[in-house]
């Protein structure tokens, strides 16, 4: 029923006005599925391997479509992933990239989804998923810097955690609420910003006063709401560690190592943060583990450059106790089957899983499923900008559909 007839690739664009691949997957029986590969800017140095779309779709042709059609049926993940893998044939998918193998991955989900004619959630998560589970908690990226924006913070993401939302439509506006205000809050100063790749604000100013200003915004719209919301970093620490000084750089400021530990645990303590990601360094583990130790029963530290969705490295973090929880970004490692596999490693022993975008962005929706199916505890899609709002709200029809 779901095998594999044909599978067609290529370039559209993203949301920064980069090519990527898109792939179209369509089974025997006339189920398509349709998807396209996210990009990253400021990505860990462990990532899967994206290559120029261009010859990422040459080597998918030549070494993928073959094995996939007329052989492979699009309703079994595993067996379509497993295809992708013997294609490539490498590590990190350098022969055919991860952006083809990402977009056939889920496109060839969406095809088996649509011969069931179950919604994408379902079919990744299973008949028994349980319909009384909790959504995920969207985190919406209010103010940035970093590699998405030149001239703003230094630390890449302040993200709107609206934990007490009772429903995931109401969380959703109440992170499109803080973004209005922290334009309000802005423009009461008179700083003017323009926003950074994944729609935050990005004002030049120093990262202490946005902390007050996201602060002073969360706060005004949870009066307004009734109900929490925290909110969280992504710090995007390897982008701001020199290796060669082995100092952090805060434009001319600069923090040891041990520094950045302790800047992390009190700026945790500080603004009740609910969630930091990647607050050190890619190949840190030990830094991870003793600011997890410090801070980790009362904030979830996420890795993200540190894992890069990849069991063997969550594996290490895991017996190391560095981190609670794990960014899961599906072109960081290629397939959904990865994808899903570290999800599960870290759900098993105990972390958090939290589906995420990347800065270049597509309409794709799959990870709004892929974080239902999944149960992971948050999704990080952004705030708005129609790329953004494409998941989230997916996220909010899905929570309709799945009552
Ligand atoms: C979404 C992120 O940015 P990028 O896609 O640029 O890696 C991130 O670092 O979590
Ligand atoms: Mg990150």
């Amino acid at each position: 029923m779901t095998r594999i007839e044909s599978v067609s690739l290529r370039r559209v664009l993203d949301s920064r006005g980069n090519p990527t691949v898109e792939a179209d997957v369509l089974t025997e029986s006339g189920g398509f599925g349709r998807a396209a590969a996210p990009s990253g800017a400021s990505t860990g140095e462990y990532e899967a391997i994206e290559l120029p779309p261009k010859e990422a779709i040459a080597k998918a042709r030549e070494h993928a479509v073959p094995r996939l059609v007329g052989s492979v049926h699009a309703g079994n993940q595993r067996d379509v992933d497993a295809a992708l893998h013997a294609a490539d044939g490498t590590e990190d998918f350098s022969e055919i990239g991860a952006n083809s193998a990402v977009a056939i991955s889920m496109a060839a989900s969406k095809a088996g989804a649509d011969v069931l004619g179950a919604p994408l959630f379902q079919h990744l998560g299973g008949t028994f998923r349980d319909a009384d589970r909790t959504f995920p908690v969207p985190l919406g990226n209010v103010v940035g810097g970093g590699e998405h924006a030149a001239d703003a913070t230094h630390i890449q993401e302040f993200l709107s955690a609206p934990v007490g939302a009772p429903s995931v439509a109401e969380a959703v506006f109440a992170n499109a609420e803080v973004h209005a205000a922290v334009a309000d809050i802005l423009a009461d100063r008179g700083i003017p910003a323009a926003k950074g790749d994944e729609g935050a604000w990005a004002p030049a100013v120093d990262d202490s006063e946005a902390f007050d200003i996201v602060e002073e915004a969360t706060e005004r719209v949870a009066e307004a709401v009734g109900f929490e919301i925290k909110f969280g970093l992504d710090v995007a620490a390897s982008e701001l560690y020199d290796a060669d000084a082995g100092v952090y750089r805060y434009g001319d400021d600069e923090r040891t190592p041990d520094e950045q530990v302790d800047y992390m645990a009190e700026l945790v303590d500080e603004y009740d943060l609910a969630y930091v990601e990647d607050p050190l360094d890619e190949d840190d583990y030990d830094g991870f583990a003793e600011l997890t130790e410090r801070v980790g029963d009362r904030t979830l530290i996420c890795g993200d450059d540190l894992f890069v969705t990849n069991v063997e490295r969550l594996s290490r973090g895991i017996d190391e106790g560095a981190a609670n929880s794990i960014l899961i970004k599906p072109n960081q490692i290629g397939t959904l089957s990865d994808a899903f596999d570290a999800v599960e490693l870290a759900q098993r022993n105990g972390l958090d899983a939290v589906v995420s975008h990347r800065s270049g962005e597509t309409e794709d929706t799959t990870i709004a499923h892929l974080a239902v199916a999944t149960d992971a505890s948050f999704i990080k899609t952004g705030t708005v900008g129609g790329e953004r709002t494409a998941k989230l709200n997916e996220l909010i029809r899905i929570a309709e559909e799945a009552v």
